[in-house]
């Protein structure tokens, strides 16, 4: 993507195949940093790989990705889970209380949440601070999706990775979460990685965008790019004739 933006995540030629099956071929690009930029592509695209690929949960088979100018593979990965947040669709959460899992990721580090920071999460998510003692079984999607992202910011990344987080929610939460993700990078100058299905998202939320097909990136720039775009596959991805 041509852009005077820094790159807060860079590809060179990067390939990833599961029992010799290609799944991302020779994929070049940046992601800016302090942007939000999308993912976009029908199903089996690759667009989960090459988010794994940015957080380290998987490892290319070749080429480079440079996280903040530095080579994915020189950082330790528990720097790295700091520094590149993820959110997923299903939100996974453990049995308890909403301050017991807003306190995982840094008891999994051996340390402990402050009460005082874990109400700043829930106040940047925009959940009131009684939502602490909460179950989180009692909770509506939209709230468990907020809590989600309240425990990925623990660890105040730089850069966040979201996995089709509104898919399942119904209108009202799916525009808070849009907002809150806005006011995320705006505040915090995060740098935004999201795959949406909803390309209405893609076009309001993102300032960037990624057409990704059969293991490919085949069109990338400006999200406006979703409304006329040049390659021929994505002409027909966006009129809804590929799935
Ligand atoms: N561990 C794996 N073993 C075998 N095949 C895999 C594995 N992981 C991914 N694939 C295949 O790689 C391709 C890309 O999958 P991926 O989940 O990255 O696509 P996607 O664009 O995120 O799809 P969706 O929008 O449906 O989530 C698919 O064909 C998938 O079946």
């Amino acid at each position: 993507m041509k852009t005077s933006y820094k790159p807060a995540i860079h590809f060179n030629h990067v390939n990833y195949s599961v029992e010799g099956r290609p799944i991302l071929n020779t994929i070049m690009g940046s992601f800016p940093e302090g942007k939000i930029t999308t993912l976009v592509g029908p199903s089996g695209a690759g667009k989960t790989t090459l988010l794994k690929l940015c957080n380290g949960l998987l490892s290319s088979d070749s080429g480079e990705i440079y996280i903040k100018d530095k080579m994915i593979s020189s950082y330790e990965p528990v720097e790295l889970r700091r520094l590149v947040g993820m959110a997923l669709q299903s939100a996974p959460m453990i049995n308890g209380t909403v301050m017991k899992n807003l306190s995982l990721p840094l008891e999994l580090q051996g340390k402990q949440l402050p009460e005082d920071e874990a109400k700043e999460l829930l106040h940047d998510v925009g959940l009131d601070e009684e939502f602490l003692s909460r179950n989180i079984r009692d909770l509506s999607g939209g709230q468990r999706q907020k809590v989600s992202i309240a425990r990925t910011l623990v660890n105040r990344p730089q850069i966040l990775l979201l996995d089709e987080i509104t898919s399942s929610l119904d209108r009202t939460s799916l525009q808070e979460i849009e907002e809150l993700i806005v006011k995320i990078n705006r505040k915090y100058n995060t740098t935004i990685i999201w795959i949406t299905h909803n390309l209405q998202q893609a076009l309001t939320i993102g300032n960037y965008t990624w057409v990704m097909m059969d293991g490919e990136v085949i069109e990338t720039g400006k999200s406006d790019l979703l409304k006329s775009p040049v390659n021929d596959k994505v002409k027909r991805f966006v009129k809804g004739e590929v799935e």
